[in-house]
């Protein structure tokens, strides 16, 4: 698909995609320059409640295909595959909608995108040029998102687990676990796996070469 290869990372809540993807990124750039290598979150494509009082958005299921608006995600990828930049928008897990301010993309030779609906989606999956699935296990993930959602989400162990139980549990059996026959590479502890952190830096590094 042109010259843009679209390097997605999906996978269940907390299993460690942000530290993955941030990890190959970082790592990278040390080593060399962040110019031909670009990163989007799913998340920051949960739909714009803004219309919505605060005590209506925390009813939404986040963990649902309808609550992202993966049309504007295709829209992004598209266009930066065609050589423009897009304005990726800014999610506030605290306010449960998206802010004023947005991320300028710049079109890149090697996008990472991550999230956890990302390959339920044909007409995501057919953006993608390599899939990666973090295939941590659901308890794993929950005892890291309880200290997350805590520490940097402003959640209560309450409402942690009410919206787990009603929500992110269901959507993993439901949507998440069955896309992982979508991905092309299936990692076994998150987002500190060396090995597989090293497979996509080389086959980046290769991309980049070319
Ligand atoms: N292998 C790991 N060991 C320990 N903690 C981890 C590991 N991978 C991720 N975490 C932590 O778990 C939490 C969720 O990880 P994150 O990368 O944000 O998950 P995701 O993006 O899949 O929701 C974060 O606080 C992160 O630092
Ligand atoms: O307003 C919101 C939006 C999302 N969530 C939860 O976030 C996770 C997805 O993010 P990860 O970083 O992959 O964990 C999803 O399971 C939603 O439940 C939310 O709580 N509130």
């Amino acid at each position: 698909m042109g010259n843009t290869t679209v390097i997605a990372i999906a996978g269940p809540s907390a299993s460690g995609k942000s530290l993955f993807a941030s990890t190959v990124y970082q790592e990278l750039v040390a080593e060399l320059g962040g110019e031909r290598i670009s990163v989007l979150s799913e998340d920051a494509y949960y739909r714009d409640q803004s219309h919505l009082a605060i005590d209506q958005r925390v009813l939404t299921n986040y963990d649902h295909p309808s609550a992202f608006e993966h049309e504007l995600l295709v829209e992004h990828l598209k266009k930066l595959r065609a050589g423009e930049t897009v304005h990726m928008p800014q999610y506030s897990y605290r306010e449960h909608t998206r802010v004023e301010e947005t991320i300028e993309v710049t079109p890149a030779r090697v996008i990472l995108v991550e999230g956890i609906l990302l390959l339920n989606d044909p007409a995501l999956r057919e953006q993608f040029d390599i899939s990666v699935f973090m295939d941590t296990p659901l308890d794993i993930c929950l005892l890291r998102r309880i200290n997350r959602d805590i520490e940097e989400r402003g959640r209560s162990l309450t409402s942690i687990t009410e919206q787990y139980e009603n929500y992110v549990r269901p959507a993993f059996f439901n949507f998440i676990s069955p896309s992982k026959n979508y991905a092309d590479l299936v990692v076994t502890r998150g987002g500190q796996n060396e090995i597989a952190i090293d497979i996509i830096k080389t086959k980046i590094r290769q991309l980049l070469a070319e």
